[in-house]
């Protein structure tokens, strides 16, 4: 689905609306460690909590665009392949947060019911970190591709954990041992559909939120991603759309980030809302892989001699709990549209 292919297969996004421009990395030029890249990524997720990551032109990236496709296809038998009632069997709550989210479970900023539904394969259960449990059968049938879609997608998320840590002067591997990929985690790979919304009645489809994990690497081929520009309110004229690009994921950090660097690390506010001209006639799909820490990790900022991190100034506060709690508290917060979730992050540094 992310493929060139994918893309002409739909309406193309429209020229005349208004988009916030992300900077466009290679994935090649960061798996050869290219200092300025490097240098772009570590500064878009300052300023944006946001980046396009082009995955052409390198096996890794490729053979990662190939199997979201086959991961698209899996959203699709799960979402409009099964019927309500047989969906409905593996319904997510606030404490089982994985599962099936029917539409309109969740709320948008005005109360009114969302206009999505999604599949969250809890990345614990494929990987065998816990014991399994029930599944949809497509999922069920499609386990292993689903498993090696989560490790390349992990391996991509280590590579930039890697990157950051270079950034805030952390030994290497400190962000990623943080959240290994056998341990307990409740990431995600979060399988989204949102049918199109009727002429004369589009709004918002998923509230604004920051997720909640560290890193989120997104895939969609139709608009609808908006973001709110750093430092705007949130009104509806000033959120900007993100436009999906052949080849790209989207890359955006989620709070855990800013609770450990001391606010360095930025997480931006975004929201879904209808597809911007002829592609609201379609079906939109997404895939949003959510790592998220390991659940015993704590939520305090990392206190590393050395690194750029800083310590608590007085009268400044932070979290005091692992990662386990805080993401029960966070869940149920997004679930009854009360999530006060802010853009945060972006502190200066000095370099290193
Ligand atoms: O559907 C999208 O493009 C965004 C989904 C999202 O923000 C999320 O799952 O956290
Ligand atoms: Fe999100």
């Amino acid at each position: 689905m992310p493929t060139t292919k994918a893309f002409e297969a739909v309406a193309p996004f429209p020229e005349d609306v208004s988009v916030y421009e992300l900077p466009r990395l290679l994935l090649s030029k960061l798996l050869s460690n290219d200092p300025e890249q490097s240098r772009e990524l570590f500064a878009s997720f300052q300023a944006h909590g946001f980046a396009l990551l082009d995955l052409q032109g390198c096996a890794e990236g490729d053979d990662l665009l190939q199997e979201a496709e086959k991961m698209f296809e899996v959203t699709r038998e799960v979402t409009v392949g099964l019927d309500v009632e047989e969906k409905m069997k593996y319904e997510a709550s606030p404490k089982q947060i994985f599962g099936y989210s029917r539409i309109g479970k969740t709320k948008t900023e005005d109360g009114l019911p969302d206009r999505f539904e999604c599949y969250g394969v809890n990345n614990d259960d494929i990987l065998g970190n816990v014991p399994p449990t029930p599944k949809p059968e497509p999922i069920e049938r499609n386990r292993e591709s689903i498993k090696s879609y989560i490790e390349n997608a992990y391996e991509i998320g280590v590579l930039i954990m890697n990157q950051l840590d270079e950034h805030l002067c952390l030994p290497r591997g400190t962000l990623a041992s943080l959240q290994r990929l056998d341990r307990p985690s409740r990431s995600q790979l979060r399988m989204l559909r949102y049918p199109p919304q009727p002429e004369g009645d589009r709004r918002t489809a998923f509230l604004g939120h920051t997720d909640f994990g560290t890193l989120t690497i997104l895939f969609n081929v139709i608009g609808g991603l908006q973001i709110l520009p750093p430092g705007l309110e949130a009104k509806d004229e000033n959120w900007r759309y993100i436009k999906p690009e052949p080849g790209c994921a989207i890359l955006n950090l989620g709070d855990a980030m800013v609770e450990w660097t001391g606010g360095i690390l930025r997480s931006n506010l975004h929201r879904v809302y209808f597809a911007p001209g002829a592609q609201a006639e379609y079906e939109r799909y997404s895939l949003a892989y959510a790592i998220r820490p390991e659940g015993s990790v704590s939520m305090k900022r990392l206190n590393v001699p050395g690194s750029l991190i800083p310590t608590l100034n007085d009268g400044e506060q932070e979290l005091d709990c692992d990662a386990s709690e805080w993401g029960t508290s966070k869940a149920i917060g997004l679930m009854s549209g009360k999530d006060t979730a802010r853009s945060r992050g972006g502190r200066a540094i000095m370099a290193c």
